[in-house]
């Protein structure tokens, strides 16, 4: 590859609400430049994954180095393609801090949805340059003019400045790339400098071992050159450099403003932590702020069907936990259950991914426990902060829930929530909203028939079947997303579960005082499902305090 100064070079990301066509806007990118050919087989080339195909969702960001001439110019331009849930949207995060620019593609018949909110939000605070795209202009029912005005009303980015487009048809698309040079400024940076090359991304090839994203913000690297992770401090020797097109293509170097990978030797994703900073041995530099890094907002106990199983399972998390840093592992075992795990998952859409690979690419299936939350509680037990070592402890199984005596406060992981929606379903929604124990923070008519709403959230109250529940009522047409918000006080309890008249405390839940009966009892049946497969007639109560509230009789 010739070597492209650094003003010809554009670093950008695509954003939207899932389903408004990025992946089909990528690969369109893909084919006017040359980097694939065009023919059906294509189809959203960047989601590599099985899942992300079958539920047509990308899970893990994909980037690619496109060619481009404009105005008898070479351009290299970077492209890095980024999942659309709110489960992973700290992948968006982490691929934003590469870039100096965006497209944010709207739907031209749903126009503005909650994660186009979301995600405007982290290209605006990152000071990125954004060209807002209306695609799907191909649609019957498209209004690419109700749209441009609520993306004026809400960013307040002027309406001549959206383009219009259908992803699918290729309609205007070459002109979003002329958009990308004439927008978003080149990266600045300088070969001369030392080598900083930021982490952005990483995944595990069983041959090769760990391959590294990264954006160069100085410097230059090449094969046999001597690394350091500013994070870890261990050295490795560089095996190969290369651009993704968007498989590894081997180069000869990366300079400064390219996004490329590295392979150098690293046995662990754990080795190429997203955000580190890669530098010359004997060149250290001062390390690029980090990204935050992924926190597990849901917790569930993962256990073989069968104990015979064990090995195999463990070997298959293994390696399936190599591709995916995310999730936490960490061993349990339990009485009715045998031996097994707690993992820690970003979303319920995660674990749901997680355990759909576990069993197409590994073909095991596991018994997994209701999922929860992390809670936190603040002891006042002399003897149980000496045990922990600390006052404040974060419970993430319910079988360590420490009883009210030794607690002085127990504290619930809150979030806040935008929802988008017609306005005719406000109604319906606001109670859900208060049965979920929900404080309504904002309500803003984003045009004359949408609305959009924030409320604080208790996560838990969110994570088993809140977005399902959402969508039913309002006929598949709201919009959720969600952003961590911190922690509040909270009225908690254990909630045991007896099989046939024994606790089982691998499946007791912690639920909150208000919520008892509606928790007690969709928590019993999905537990009863779970472990209906083996039994015959299971007698499954859940069990609230110590005065032993029932809540569900005998199950078959
Ligand atoms: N009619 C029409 N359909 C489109 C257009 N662009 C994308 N689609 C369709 O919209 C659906 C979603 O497109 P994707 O490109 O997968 O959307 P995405 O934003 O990448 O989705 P996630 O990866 O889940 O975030 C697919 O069925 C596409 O074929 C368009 O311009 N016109």
């Amino acid at each position: 590859m010739s070597t492209y100064p650094i003003e010809s070079i554009r670093n950008f990301s695509i954003i939207a609400h899932v389903d408004h066509g990025k992946s089909t806007l990528a690969d369109r990118l893909l084919e006017i430049t040359g980097t694939i050919a065009k023919t059906d087989h294509n189809k959203q080339v960047l989601d590599k994954l099985q899942v992300e195909r079958e539920r047509g969702i990308t899970v893990k960001a994909q980037s690619a180095s496109l060619f481009y001439n404009y105005e008898g110019v070479n351009y290299l331009l970077n492209l890095i393609d980024t999942p659309g849930h709110v489960d992973f949207s700290y992948e968006v995060s982490r691929s934003l801090s590469a870039c100096q620019g965006v497209i944010l593609v709207v739907d031209a018949n749903e126009g503005i949805q909650a994660q186009t909110v979301a995600n405007f939000y982290l290209a605006f605070e990152a000071q990125l340059a954004i060209i807002p795209v209306i695609n799907k202009i191909d649609l019957k029912n498209a209004d690419p003019e109700r749209v441009e005005k609520q993306i004026e009303k809400l960013f307040d980015i002027p309406i001549d400045e959206c383009v219009r487009i259908s992803a699918k048809k290729g309609t205007n698309v070459e002109t979003v790339l002329q958009k990308v040079i004439e927008k978003i400024p080149p990266p600045q940076c300088n070969t001369a400098d030392p080598l900083k090359a930021l982490v952005f991304d990483s995944t595990f090839d069983h041959y090769r071992g760990v391959i590294a994203n990264i954006a160069l913000f100085g410097g230059e690297i090449q094969k046999g050159h001597k690394i350091v992770s500013a994070h870890t401090k261990k050295r490795y020797e560089v095996n190969e450099v290369g651009i993704l097109t968007p498989n590894e293509q081997p180069t000869h170097k990366l300079y400064a403003g390219q996004v490329g990978y590295v392979i150098a030797g690293m046995k662990e994703v754990t080795e190429a932590q997203i955000g580190d900073t890669l530098f010359l041995y004997k060149q250290p530099v001062e390390p690029l702020p980090g990204f935050k890094s992924a926190k597990p907002m849901v917790f569930a106990g993962m256990y073989p069907v069968d104990q015979t199983e064990y090995n195999n399972l463990k070997s298959a998390l293994e390696r399936l936990t190599l591709n995916d840093s995310s999730v936490t592992v960490h061993r349990d075992s339990s009485l009715a259950l045998g031996a097994g795990w707690r993992l820690g998952f970003l979303g319920l859409l995660h674990m749901e991914v997680f355990n759909q690979r576990l069993e197409q690419e590994y073909n095991m299936s596991v018994i997994l426990t209701a999922p929860t939350v992390p809670y936190k509680a603040v002891l006042s037990s002399a003897k149980l902060i000496k045990e922990y070592g600390k006052a404040e402890i974060t419970i993430i199984n319910p079988a360590q829930f420490p009883d009210k005596l030794s607690v002085s406060e127990y504290l619930e992981p809150t979030v806040l929530g935008t929802i988008v929606t017609p306005q005719e379903y406000i109604g319906k929604i606001i109670v859900l909203c208060q049965d979920r124990r929900a404080v309504q923070k904002d309500m803003v008519y984003i045009d004359e028939h949408r609305v959009m709403l924030k409320y604080l959230f208790p996560l838990n109250e969110i994570v088993v079947d809140f977005y399902d529940t959402l969508k039913s009522l309002s006929s598949g047409y709201a919009s959720f997303d969600y952003e961590d918000a911190g922690y509040q006080a909270a009225d908690l309890i254990k909630m045991d579960i007896l099989l046939n008249g024994n606790p089982v405390e691998e499946l007791a839940t912690i639920i909150h005082k208000c919520s008892n009966g509606y928790e007690g009892r969709r928590d019993t049946n999905s537990m009863a499902s779970h472990i209906l497969r083996d039994h015959a007639k299971v007698f499954l109560v859940g069990e609230v305090g110590k005065k032993g509230r029932r809540l569900k009789g005998a199950l078959e």
